[in-house]
């Protein structure tokens, strides 16, 4: 296995007795984005959530940086940056006050507020921004200084207009060229390089011919 890297092998994940995925294998190295497809409840949050190590009911191995989870889990963690599906922002906050909790001075934070479109809306509390502006808060930790190499980011498209598409792309692009690397969902293409993608499709549960005629 790659030492500087997230590597997967043989990853398997069920869920209310059914297979999401099996045999899944696949490496993120340095410089390199991984967007992973399926359909809905093809189980990427749940792939995401276990690479993380929120989810632990999984077989196969994960590594980080040649050191299998869990020893590696600390290691992982703290070369995290993670933006989930619900995007993590605190409706009782404002953007610059959220940006203030993940550690954010305040012009570091002013800066990256006016990177993601949201300069004049700093000090409005998020619970008053639209879906698209929530998502632009989450996203504006990817601009602060110094951020950590591994980005996992789930649906980070979801949301944003089309410059907000770019800009994030853009974003990512950056951070690929510094040898960081992304992990991302969406169902929609991503234009960041290079970038493999891994289709949950390709994993699902394989049937026997016996199986598929009993489930007929
Ligand atoms: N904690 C859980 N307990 C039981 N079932 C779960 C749990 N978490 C996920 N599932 C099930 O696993 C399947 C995959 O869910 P998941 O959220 O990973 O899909 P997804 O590919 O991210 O979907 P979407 O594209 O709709 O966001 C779903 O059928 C879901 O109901």
């Amino acid at each position: 296995m790659c030492g500087r890297s997230l590597a997967v092998r043989g990853l398997a994940c069920e869920r209310d007795g059914r297979v999401l995925f099996e045999g899944l294998e696949f490496t993120l190295a340095p410089g390199t984005a991984v967007q992973v497809e399926g359909a809905n409840g093809a189980g990427k949050s749940t792939l995401i959530r276990t690479l993380i190590g929120s989810v632990s009911d999984y077989s196969g191995t994960i590594a980080w940086r040649g050191q299998a989870y869990p020893r590696g889990l600390a290691a992982m963690r703290s070369s995290l940056l993670y933006i989930g599906h619900n995007a993590g922002v605190r409706r009782g906050l404002t953007p610059l006050e959220n940006l203030a909790w993940y550690g954010a001075g305040r012009k570091e934070a002013l800066r990256a507020l006016d990177e993601v479109g949201l300069y004049g809306f700093e000090d409005v509390l998020c619970q008053q921004l639209s879906a698209g502006q929530n998502r632009r808060v989450a996203l504006a930790r990817l601009y602060l200084p110094a951020p950590p190499p591994l980005w996992v980011l789930d649906e980070p498209l979801a949301a944003l207009d089309v410059v907000g598409v770019a800009s994030l792309e853009a974003q990512m692009n950056r951070h690929l060229q510094r040898g960081g690397c992304v992990l991302l969902t969406s169902h929609q293409p991503v234009n960041v390089a290079p970038l493999l993608r891994v289709n949950l499709a390709d994993f699902g549960p394989h049937f026997t011919a016996q199986e598929l005629y009993c489930v007929r």
